[in-house]
């Protein structure tokens, strides 16, 4: 299979989707892999590292996207790249179609393209192993810049999370306790903060109550909970997902002007549309916003900063899917593996994951009809 990776081109994404090892991989099982040139340089990967184990680079962007098969990415494809994608093309990136613009869906099903998500790869137990570390990334990164965001230069009121002895620590809220806010609150306990973590998920919050060791408090997600413990928060972070569903908004408006100025919200779930009624996305190139006094933080790709973390923890786990894909075709390796099958998002002109289709307001069809040709 001809296998190309181009350059990421969202604003300040320095992640690349390959690394040379998985370049080497693909080429050792006798494929041809395309690299744009510059394509890892934000990660600290020369085009030299990727030629070393057979890659070819390529100059331009156009000619990667016309002559790959599959192509690897880390973001959705953003406006300028909708018409580089080929007929019937297999993307293997981060989608997020129910939180991105619609155009990306529209634009995907009219070229029959492949959609293989990293966002909805997901085995029978539930988990999200390729979301999973960049999730990670966002979540610690989450308090980072909020503890930065909360400084009185940056827009806050002027409170260090840890505190000091003789007065009140930082307090904390978040919101969605999976892996976004399993690491925001480890961060949140190290810096000494006082920290809430609010879920639906009963048996998540015992979990979290049994690993924090009672540092934390838990609480069930309701509209009581959320409201008094944002009220209360000088720094909320947004951490909740349904995959493949646009974001519920937890976080009103009304409940957003009731927080004391100079508090921040970090919406990491921006990516699927933000639990936060006031958030846009941002980028990291003007990365907040104010509402109603509060400072607001939603950069959709977090990771992108810290491309020497990010891209080698994705890669890591993106690289035997994509090494599967190629060695035994698409459509073999979605029958062979379910987790796989939910990664599919769309094929051949049909939108076959079912949360998506909902959202986006699209008939679905089941990636196994929709293989079968039907
Ligand atoms: N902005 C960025 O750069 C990045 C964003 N993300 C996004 O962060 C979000 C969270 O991801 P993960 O932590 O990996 O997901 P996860 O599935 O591990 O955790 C989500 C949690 O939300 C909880 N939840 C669902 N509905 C809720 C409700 N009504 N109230 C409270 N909790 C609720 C679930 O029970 C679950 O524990 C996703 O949208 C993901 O795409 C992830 C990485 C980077
Ligand atoms: C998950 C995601 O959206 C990111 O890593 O940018
Ligand atoms: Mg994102």
């Amino acid at each position: 299979m001809i296998v190309g990776v181009p350059k990421e081109i969202k604003t300040r994404e320095y992640r690349v989707g390959m690394v040379p090892a998985g370049a080497a991989a693909l080429i050792a099982a006798g494929h041809t892999v395309l690299i744009e040139t510059n394509a890892g340089v934000g990660s600290g990967i020369p085009d030299s590292e990727y030629q070393r184990v057979g890659a070819q680079i390529i100059s331009t962007a156009d000619e990667v996207w016309k002559r790959s098969e599959m192509i690897i990415k880390v973001k959705e494809p953003i406006a300028p790249e909708y018409a580089r994608i080929q007929p019937g093309q297999i993307i293997y990136t981060y989608f997020h179609l129910a939180g991105v613009d619609p155009e990306l869906t529209k634009t995907l099903l009219q070229k029959k393209a492949a959609a293989v998500a990293y966002e909805t790869l997901q085995p029978d137990d539930g988990s999200l192993p390729l979301l999973k570390p960049m999730s990670e990334v966002a979540g610690k990164m989450a308090i980072q810049v909020g503890a930065k965001c909360l400084e009185r230069a940056h827009g806050g009121k002027g409170i260090l999370l840890g505190g000091v002895p003789g007065v009140r620590r930082g307090r904390v809220t978040v919101i969605g306790g999976g892996v976004v806010g399993l690491c925001a609150a480890k961060v949140a306990v190290g810096m000494g903060a006082e920290v809430t973590i609010i879920d639906v998920n009963m048996e998540r919050l015992t979990y979290l109550d049994d690993v924090f060791l009672g540092r934390v408090g838990v609480l069930a997600s309701d509209s009581e909970s959320i409201s008094r413990s944002v009220r209360e928060a000088d720094l909320v972070v947004g951490a909740v997902l349904i995959p493949g569903r646009k974001a519920p908004k937890l976080v009103s408006e009304a409940l957003i002007s009731e927080m004391s100025p100079g508090s921040v919200v970090v919406d990491v779930a921006v990516d699927q549309g933000g639990c936060i009624e006031t958030c846009k996305p941002t980028t990291h190139d003007n990365p907040t916003f104010e509402v109603h006094g509060v400072v607001h933080y939603c950069v959709a790709n977090m990771p992108g900063a810290v491309p020497q973390t990010s891209t080698y923890a994705l890669t890591n786990v993106t690289r035997p899917y994509s090494l599967r894909i190629a060695n035994v075709g698409l459509a073999a390796a979605v029958k062979e593996d379910r987790a796989l099958a939910r990664a599919m998002n769309t094929y051949n002109g049909h939108v076959t994951y079912e949360a998506v289709a909902k959202d986006m307001g699209y008939a679905y069809m089941p990636i196994a009809d929709a293989l079968a040709g039907k």
